[in-house]
Formats: C-alpha cells, sequence, structure tokens
C-alpha cells in the first residue's frame, strides 16, 4: 500500500451560455465563461500493490460508470501502463447540478494518476483523453477560469475577478444535459459574440428560459438569488449562483436559504486547486 494523497476536484459555473448552433454530430457549438471555485470535491488516492481500482463511496450507479473509473481505464489504455489504486470520492458537488463535478472528478483523477504513477502525459494529452470522457472535462484538467468555444473544448484563459458566488441547488432536482440540448424548444441561434465584448448585462445562459418552464424548482431557487445579487444559472441547471462582490454578504445571504435549496459559498479563481496541487506535486517531487 502506498501513501494517501487528497486531491482537489473544485466546481466551476457557466458565467454565461450561448448556444450558436448544432453539429452534424448532435452537439451544439457554444460560447461560455467557465468559472472555476476554490472548492469543491476532493479525490483521496492510495495507490495498490495489484493493478485493481476500486471507488468509494457508492454514488447510486455502478462503479464502471463511475466517470472516475472511466479516467483511469482511459490512462491506462493510452499509455498501456498497469497501475492500482483506491480512490475515495468526498461528494460535496450536487451530481447533475450544472457544477461540472463528474467532469471535475475526471480531470482530476487524470492529473493525479498521471503524476502519481509517473505516466508522464503532458497537459494537451490529457486534456484529448479528458475530450473523450466528456465536454467538461478539459477545462478543468487545464485548471484555469477560461472563455470556452467549440463544443467547450476550445479554451482561452480569461483573467476574471475572484469574486464571491452564493451556489444554490433545489433538492430533489437533477436536470439531464442531454434531455436539455435534444429538446425542441431549446434556442440554438444566438449569434456568436466577440470575446472582448462579453460582460454578465449582455450575456445570458441560453437554457435558463426552458429550464425554468419544466423545472419550477429552479424557477424558485433563480428568484430567490435575484433579491440578492445579481443571478442566472448554470449550464444546463439545476444550480444557480449569485455574485457578489465580498464574501459576508454572499455568506449573509447562505444564512438565510430555503429548506428546499442546498448551497454553499465559493471564491472565483483564476488558477483552480487541482493546478496548484499538482504544480506543488511536481516540483516537491523534482526536489527528491
Ligand atoms: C453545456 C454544459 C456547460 O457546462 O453543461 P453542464 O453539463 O455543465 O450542465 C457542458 O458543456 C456539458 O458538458 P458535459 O456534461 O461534459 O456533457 P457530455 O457528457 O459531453 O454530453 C452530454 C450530452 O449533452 C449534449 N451536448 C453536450 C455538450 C455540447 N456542447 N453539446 C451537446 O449537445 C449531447 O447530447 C451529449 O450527449
Ligand atoms: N464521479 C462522479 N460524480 C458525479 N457524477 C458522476 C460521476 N461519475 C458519473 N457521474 C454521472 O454523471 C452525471 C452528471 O454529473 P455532474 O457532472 O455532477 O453534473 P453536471 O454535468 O450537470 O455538472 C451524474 O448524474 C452521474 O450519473
Amino acid at each position: 500500500m502506498g501513501n494517501i494523497t487528497s486531491w482537489p476536484s473544485p466546481a466551476k459555473i457557466n458565467l454565461f451560455l450561448h448556444i450558436n448552433g448544432r453539429r452534424p454530430d448532435g452537439y451544439h457549438e457554444l460560447q461560455s465563461i467557465f468559472v472555476l471555485f476554490d472548492k469543491g470535491d476532493t479525490l483521496d488516492i492510495t495507490p495498490r500493490d495489484d493493478n485493481a481500482i476500486t471507488i468509494t463511496p457508492d454514488l447510486g450507479f455502478p462503479v464502471e460508470s463511475n466517470i472516475v473509473f472511466k479516467a483511469a481505464r482511459i490512462l491506462k489504455e493510452y499509455t498501456g501502463r498497469e497501475f492500482g489504486a483506491d480512490i475515495h470520492i468526498n461528494k460535496n458537488i450536487p451530481m447533475g447540478g450544472g457544477l461540472g463535478g463528474g467532469s471535475s472528478n475526471a480531470a482530476t483523477a487524470l492529473v493525479a494518476l498521471n503524476l502519481i504513477f509517473k505516466l508522464g502525459l503532458d497537459e494537451d494529452t490529457l486534456a484529448t483523453l479528458g475530450r473523450k470522457l466528456g465536454a467538461d472535462v478539459p477545462v478543468f484538467v487545464r485548471g484555469r477560469s477560461a472563455f470556452a468555444e467549440g463544443v467547450g473544448e476550445i479554451l482561452t484563459p480569461v483573467n476574471i475577478e475572484e469574486k464571491y458566488y452564493l451556489i444554490a441547488t433545489p433538492t430533489d432536482t437533477s436536470v439531464s444535459t442531454a434531455e436539455i440540448f435534444n429538446h425542441p424548444e431549446l434556442p440554438r441561434n444566438t449569434p456568436k459574440l466577440c470575446p472582448a465584448d462579453v460582460c454578465f448585462e449582455n450575456t445570458r445562459n441560453d437554457c435558463e428560459k426552458l429550464v425554468k418552464k419544466y423545472y419550477p424548482k429552479v424557477a424558485k431557487t433563480l428568484s430567490w438569488l435575484l433579491q440578492y445579487a445579481p443571478s442566472r444559472m448554470t449550464g444546463t441547471g439545476a444550480s444557480c449562483f449569485a455574485c457578489f462582490e465580498d464574501e459576508k454578504a454572499a455568506l449573509a445571504a447562505f444564512e438565510n436559504i430555503p429548506n428546499d435549496m442546498r448551497g454553499f459559498v465559493a471564491k472565483a479563481v483564476n488558477v483552480s486547486p487541482l493546478k496548484e496541487a499538482a504544480d506543488s506535486y511536481s516540483r516537491s517531487n523534482q526536489k527528491l
């Protein structure tokens, strides 16, 4: 048994989400700003003496469907290397909430296993492997808040304001990304914006109106947040966020969160805690 290490797996929001069109493969062309946070889940990784990958806790679906398991498998297939690890996911990010929890867990597994087992893959390779697991995985692999285009994989780091966000998710509400993207009422023709022209006021989330219509709890969550600060839905929902200049105001609003919502306050960061942890791990191993 090797040493256990704990790796951050932060949440994200989409500051805005514009859908510009649909590609022949069914995926949507979009523009977005991914804002990464200072907190989210963590993955505890303990190397094993054999080649098995175990995942705990039970998240309600088979281990083989866990995107972390898929990340370990894709690394083994690509490198032809064998390794084993017990991976424990400390899950805080609501699942199916538009906060990228699964994608972030997958990115953390790719980055951490690559370092722990000295697989020698560079960031571009890890991002390409991540893209095969999900559209949102590359931004977490790269670990920088970014302007996104294409299907979300063309990423340009942007300097975001490191403000505080209150994220609220209606309980017992999970919105399927595939359901929203395949919905006939989804608007798909927002003109492309020049990145320099993007600000919160001249953008929106193109999925918001549709999700509010079919998920009234999302509409209620957004109305509650809007009492306190500029607010919007993230991704394809169900979570919504409100943006505050200071942490105190965000925490004060959080105190009043209704019983049918759960939430947390997080700081937006330009460089993710995963990237900080990976850089620090690499530096300390170079010294050995
Ligand atoms: C649109 C976003 C914005 O962040 O939504 P959220 O999942 O965060 O809510 C993401 O890019 C989602 O990324 P992710 O959740 O990784 O999506 P995937 O697993 O790759 O795709 C799920 C399904 O969504 C649709 N899909 C996804 C991304 C995209 N650009 N166009 C699509 O049409 C496809 O039908 C696909 O089968
Ligand atoms: N490690 C994981 N964490 C969260 N969800 C996972 C994980 N592995 C697979 N999934 C599946 O991915 C779905 C989307 O999860 P998530 O990434 O949290 O939401 P979203 O894409 O809305 O941000 C979940 O409902 C679950 O079925």
